[in-house]
C-alpha cells in the first residue's frame, strides 16, 4: 500500500498514537515495528518535528545534533505575556516622537485564543507586531515574557498573514505537504511529513476539499473560507507554541469566519498552542469561541481579561450590554470616537476609558498575574540559541521549489500553454507568409525580415509571462517572510524550470516555421536555428522575471518589458546597420540580447548558401548582383557576400551563443539581487 493511501486511511482519533501507526504499517521495516513509538516531541522553534526516542537511536551524530537543536523547550506550551510595551516612532512632519502603543500588558496562556479588539486605527496591528517580534526593537519598550522569562518570541512562534497567497493549480493538500516538505528537517520521514498533513487538513475541516484546486481565474476552486483556512494551516504546519494571526477573517463571511476560529481554538486546545489574533467586528458566535480580549484604543488598552467578563466589566462603568446584542458590537461602539460627532467629547470618552481601565482591579490582576508567573519561572531559562533560520538546507529547497514550479507551470495555462500555442500559431502564419523563401536575390531581405521577426516577435512575446510570474511572486513573498526558503533556491528553481518550457517553445516554432519557410536546408542548420531562438528566449524570460521583480505591478512591467524589447530591436543592427547605429546608443547594442541571436541566425542561415544575380536582358552572359562580384561576369553570388556586405564578417558561432548565455546570468543574477535587497528592505 501506498505511503499516502496509508495516511488516508489512517484512524485520526486523536487518542491513538498516529505515528506509531505510520510506522508499523507503512514501512514493514523492523527498525520502526519492533517497539511502540513512545513521545512525541513538539518542537520549541518554528521547525517544530515528531522525533521518537527511538528513531533518534537510528540516526547518525550529525542527525541526532541537529534534533538536539529541535528539541522541545516548553512540552508544556508557553505563557506569553507581554509587560508596559510601547511603540514610538518619530514623526517627521511634527518633528516629534509620537506614541503609537503605550502601556499594554496582559497574559495569554497555552490553549488560549486571544482577539486584539479597537476601531480602526487603534493600533491593533502594531500590538500584534510588537508582540510577534517583528517591529524595529529601538523603537519598542516593555517586556516579553515567556513562560515568565525574557525570550526570543520569533524563535517559538509563526506570524500568519492575512492574505490567501497559495498556488492555484494546486490542491489544498499539494500546497499544505509543500508547506511541511519545506518546514519539517529532513530526518523527518515523508510519510510523517504527509501524515500531518493530513491531520492539519482535519484539524481545519478541509477533508471534503483536499484534493480540490484552491482555483484560479480558469480553474473555479475552494471557496474563500477554504482558501483562507488552507492558507493559515499551511503557515502552522509545524505547531509553533505561539501563533499570531493578522485579521485572519477580513472579507469572509460571518459562517466562514466562524468556522476559521473554531478550527484555530480546536488547534490551540488541542495542541497547547498560545493564540492572539487580531480581529474585526466579529459576529457573536465567533466571538464567544475567544478566551481572552484586548480592547485597544489610541494605542492604549481599554479592557484586557477573560472576554466572558468583559460584559460585566462595561456593566460596572454604566455601559449595559442588552440580551440580544452583540458583545463585541457593543464595545466597538463605545470606544470608537467615529460614532460621536462630538470630537472633543469623544477624546474625552476614550481617556476616561483608558482611566477606568488603568485604575481597575482587572488591570491590576493581570499585572500581579504576570508578575508571579515571572517569580516562578526558572530564570532566564529560554536558551536564546539561534536556530537555523530554514528547516532544509540549499539542495533539498531548490528540489521541492523546482518540482512545485514543474507542477505550477504544466496546469498554469497562463504561464506556458497560452504561450506555446500562440508561438505555433504565429510560426504557421510566418510559414505561409514566408513560403519556401528561395534563393534568388530580391529574397535576401525577405530572409533577413523572417530572421529579425522570429527573433524579436518570440523574444518580445515572453511578456506573456508575466502575469504568471506575478502570481507566483505574491505565494514566494509570504512563503519567504515565513522563512520557508531562501532566494538562491527559488532562483534556480525558477531559472531551471524556464529551461525544459522554453525547450519546448522554440522547438515547436522551429518545427512548423523552419521548412515552410525554407531556411538553410540541413538538420545542424535547423539544430543551430533551435539553439539560437532557444538562448534568445531564455534571455527574454531572465529579463522579464528581474523587470517583474523590480516592479511587480503588471501594467508597469508589462510596459517596460516592452519599452526594453522596442529599445533592442532599434539597437539591433537590422533597421540600421550596425557601423550606423549612433555612438551613444553603442553600448546598448552590445548588451542587445536580440542583436546576438540575430546575427546568430543569419550567420547559420547565409554562409554555404548561393544566391542567384537576375541575367540583363540583352546583355551575352552578363548578370545584375546585388551582393559579391558586381563586374556582371558571375551569376552568382554567396551568402557570405551577403554577410560581409552587412558587415556581419567576424561572426562566431560559438562566441555568440556564449554571450546570450552571459547575458542571461547577468540578468538572473540581477534577479537574485533583486529579490534579495526586497527581502531585506521589507
Ligand atoms: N510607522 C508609522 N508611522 C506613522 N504612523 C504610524 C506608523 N505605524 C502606525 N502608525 C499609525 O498608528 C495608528 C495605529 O496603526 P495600526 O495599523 O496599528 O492600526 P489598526 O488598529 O491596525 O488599524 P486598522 O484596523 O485600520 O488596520 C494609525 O493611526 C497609523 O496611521
Amino acid at each position: 500500500m501506498l505511503p499516502a493511501q496509508m495516511v488516508q486511511m489512517m484512524d485520526t482519533s486523536y487518542d491513538n498514537d498516529p505515528l506509531t501507526q505510520i510506522r508499523h504499517s507503512t514501512y514493514g521495516n523492523p527498525a520502526y515495528t519492533e517497539t511502540a513509538y513512545t513521545e512525541t516531541v513538539y518542537s520549541a522553534s518554528t521547525r517544530t518535528s515528531y522525533i521518537s526516542e527511538k528513531s533518534e537511536k537510528r540516526y547518525t551524530p550529525d542527525i541526532r545534533l541537529a534534533i538536539e537543536e529541535y528539541k522541545d523547550e516548553y512540552p508544556n506550551g508557553i505563557s506569553f505575556a507581554w509587560k508596559n510595551v510601547g511603540y514610538t516612532i518619530f514623526n517627521s512632519k511634527t518633528k516629534k516622537k509620537q506614541n503609537i502603543v503605550t502601556g499594554c500588558s496582559g497574559i495569554v496562556h497555552p490553549g488560549e485564543v486571544m482577539a486584539i479588539m479597537g476601531p480602526s486605527g487603534a493600533g491593533k496591528s502594531t500590538l500584534l507586531d510588537i508582540l510577534a517580534g517583528r517591529k524595529d526593537q529601538k523603537m519598542v519598550s516593555g517586556q516579553i515574557l515567556l513562560n515568565g522569562a525574557p525570550g526570543e518570541v520569533r524563535h517559538v512562534s509563526q506570524y500568519v498573514m492575512q492574505d490567501d497567497a497559495l498556488m492555484g493549480v494546486l490542491t489544498v493538500r499539494e500546497n499544505i505537504q509543500f508547506a511541511a516538505d519545506l518546514c519539517f528537517p529532513s530526518y523527518v520521514e515523508p510519510a510523517e511529513r504527509s501524515y500531518r498533513v493530513q491531520q492539519i487538513i482535519s484539524e481545519f475541516g478541509l477533508d471534503a476539499v483536499a484534493d480540490n484546486k484552491i482555483g484560479t481565474v480558469f480553474v473555479r476552486g475552494v471557496s474563500g473560507g477554504e482558501k483562507r483556512r488552507a492558507s493559515i494551516a499551511s503557515q502552522i504546519i509545524t505547531l509553533p507554541k505561539i501563533i499570531f494571526l493578522d485579521e485572519p477573517t477580513t472579507g469572509l463571511d460571518s459562517a466562514a469566519a466562524y468556522n476559521i476560529i473554531k478550527s484555530i481554538v480546536f488547534m490551540a486546545r488541542r495542541h497547547k498552542i498560545t493564540v492572539i489574533a487580531s480581529i474585526h467586528q466579529p459576529s457573536t458566535e465567533t466571538y464567544s469561541l475567544f478566551d481572552k480580549l484586548c480592547l485597544i484604543g489610541k494605542g492604549r488598552t481599554l479592557y484586557f481579561g477573560d472576554r466572558e467578563s468583559a460584559t460585566t466589566y462595561f456593566e460596572g462603568l454604566g455601559h449595559v450590554c442588552t440580551p440580544y446584542s452583540n458583545p463585541a458590537d457593543h464595545f466597538l461602539r463605545l470606544i470608537n470616537p467615529d460614532f460621536m460627532l462630538d470630537k472633543v467629547e469623544a477624546e474625552k470618552t476614550i481617556h476616561s476609558f483608558i482611566n477606568s481601565y488603568d485604575q481597575s482591579k482587572t488591570k491590576a490582576n493581570t499585572l500581579s498575574e504576570i508578575r508571579s508567573i515571572a517569580k516562578s519561572s526558572m530564570i532566564h531559562r529560554f536558551s536564546s540559541r539561534q536556530k537555523n533560520s530554514y528547516a532544509r538546507g540549499f539542495v533539498d529547497q531548490t528540489y521541492f521549489l523546482t518540482a512545485r514550479s514543474f507542477k505550477n507551470a504544466m496546469r498554469n495555462v497562463l504561464m506556458f500553454w497560452i504561450r506555446v500555442a500562440m508561438y505555433v500559431c504565429l510560426a504557421i502564419l510566418m510559414g505561409i507568409t514566408w513560403w519556401q523563401v528561395g534563393y534568388k536575390q530580391e529574397n535576401i531581405q525577405d530572409r533577413f525580415a523572417a530572421h529579425f521577426f522570429s527573433i524579436a516577435f518570440l523574444a518580445f512575446m515572453s511578456v506573456a509571462g508575466i502575469p504568471g510570474f506575478l502570481e507566483e511572486r505574491l505565494v514566494v513573498t509570504r512563503e519567504r517572510a515565513n522563512n520557508f526558503y531562501s532566494v538562491g533556491p527559488y532562483v534556480l528553481a525558477n531559472t531551471i524550470i524556464s529551461i525544459p518550457f522554453v525547450m519546448i517553445i522554440a522547438a515547436s516554432f522551429t518545427a512548423a516555421a523552419y521548412p515552410m519557410i525554407g531556411l538553410h536546408l540541413g538538420f545542424s542548420h535547423a539544430l543551430t536555428f533551435y539553439l539560437y531562438l532557444f538562448l534568445a528566449l531564455i534571455v527574454a524570460e531572465s529579463m522579464v522575471v528581474l523587470i517583474s521583480a523590480i516592479i511587480p505591478i503588471f501594467v508597469a512591467a508589462l510596459t517596460l518589458v516592452a519599452f526594453a524589447n522596442g529599445f533592442f530591436m532599434v539597437v539591433e543592427g537590422f533597421f540600421v546597420r550596425r557601423d550606423k547605429i549612433p555612438k551613444a546608443l553603442k553600448w546598448a547594442h552590445y548588451i542587445d540580447y536580440q542583436k546576438w541571436a540575430f546575427e546568430g541566425i543569419i550567420r547559420n542561415d547565409f554562409y554555404d548558401l548561393t544566391f542567384d544575380c537576375d541575367s540583363i536582358p540583352g546583355s551575352s552572359g552578363k548578370y545584375h548582383c546585388l551582393y559579391g562580384d558586381k563586374t556582371g561576369n558571375s551569376s552568382t553570388f554567396t551568402g557570405q557576400d551577403v554577410l560581409d556586405s552587412y558587415g556581419y564578417t567576424e561572426i562566431n558561432l560559438t562566441k555568440w551563443a556564449l554571450a546570450l548565455v552571459a547575458l542571461t546570468v547577468a540578468f538572473r543574477i540581477g534577479f537574485y539581487i533583486v529579490l534579495r535587497l526586497k527581502k531585506i528592505t521589507n
